[in-house]
């Protein structure tokens, strides 16, 4: 297993003991009727093996980006746990992320797993060229050797075709596509385990998106990380994943192999997000 979440919760607002057993799904809201705390993902199981595709689609407002940045510790979950393979306690037992020190932290963000936002200025430098982007994620990794570096630089780049020519560009002259490939390039180079992706190609050109979804997918099955995709759009999940959960009101309603998902829903919610009525 390269991910394990076990009854993880994030709930913002001064939160009470109601807020997790009176909302969700069922309850078709994510508010708690007694503190008006939000629930944005209530008590999810999910686990990931190696080189697995995991998609996440639902509505808006679901706790699909939400889940994301628990996973990446962009937020800090409120309550459960989170198992990162090669994450390590002293005791040589597997680690819950959430009591990852500054140091472990760094360790899980660089090393371990890398994430893909749909707006590339979260992920990127803008104080930074192109190759200088991927050089930080390396140094960050550990890996401090000035040739290999350039060198990884030089390979992604070229992986995900941009012109080597333009390494010493900053990102702010590359069109949103290749911004797009270049925070790619500087998410693969530390070599994770776990690559996040929320929303990958959402807002760029329809020719640039499948350019974009073929290079992820290309990479993906030559590196063989495990990923995780965070999508509204039911054709980015059919072209990249291999399983999919469905969340609603924060909780995971119906979960499966994607294509039998999309073809033969079994949850009334998951049936009317497959027919687009959502
Ligand atoms: N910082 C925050 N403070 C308060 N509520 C938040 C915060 N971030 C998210 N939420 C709430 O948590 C819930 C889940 O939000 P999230 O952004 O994860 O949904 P989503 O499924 O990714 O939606 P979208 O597809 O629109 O991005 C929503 O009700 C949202 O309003």
């Amino acid at each position: 297993m390269v991910l394990d979440l076990k009854n993880v919760s994030k709930i913002f607002g001064n939160s009470c003991p109601n807020c997790l057993t009176n909302t969700g799904a069922n309850f078709n809201s994510s508010i708690c009727p007694s503190c008006k705390s939000v629930v944005g993902v209530n008590s999810v199981n999910l686990n990931l093996k190696k080189g697995e595709v995991l998609g996440i689609v639902g509505e808006s407002g679901s706790g699909k980006s939400t889940l994301l940045q628990l996973i990446y510790q962009d937020q800090k979950a409120t309550s459960g746990e989170i198992f990162v393979k090669d994450f390590i306690g002293k005791n040589g037992d597997r680690k819950n992320i959430l009591d990852a020190n500054l140091n472990e932290l760094s360790f899980l963000r660089n090393s371990l797993m890398s994430m893909i936002y749909q707006n590339p200025r979260l992920g990127l430098n803008y104080n930074f060229s192109a190759g200088g982007n991927i050089a930080q994620k390396v140094i960050m990794s550990g890996n401090k050797k000035y040739d290999e570096i350039r060198q990884k630089a030089l390979y992604f780049l070229e992986k995900t075709e941009i012109p080597i020519s333009r390494i010493d560009d900053y990102p702010e002259y590359f069109s949103g596509g290749q911004q797009q490939r270049i925070q790619i390039s500087k998410a693969l180079s530390s070599s994770p385990k776990i690559l996040l992706l929320d929303e990958p190609t959402t807002g760029l050109d329809l020719s640039v998106q499948a350019k974009i979804l073929d290079l992820i997918k290309e990479l993906q099955h030559e590196i063989g990380f495990a990923m995780v995709v965070v999508s509204h759009d039911l054709g980015v999940i059919k072209h990249l994943t291999d399983i999919t959960v469905v969340m609603k009101n924060g909780q995971i309603v119906e979960q499966g192999l994607t294509d039998q998902i999309l073809e033969d829903p079994q949850h009334p919610y998951t049936q009317l997000l497959v027919s687009s009525i959502l």
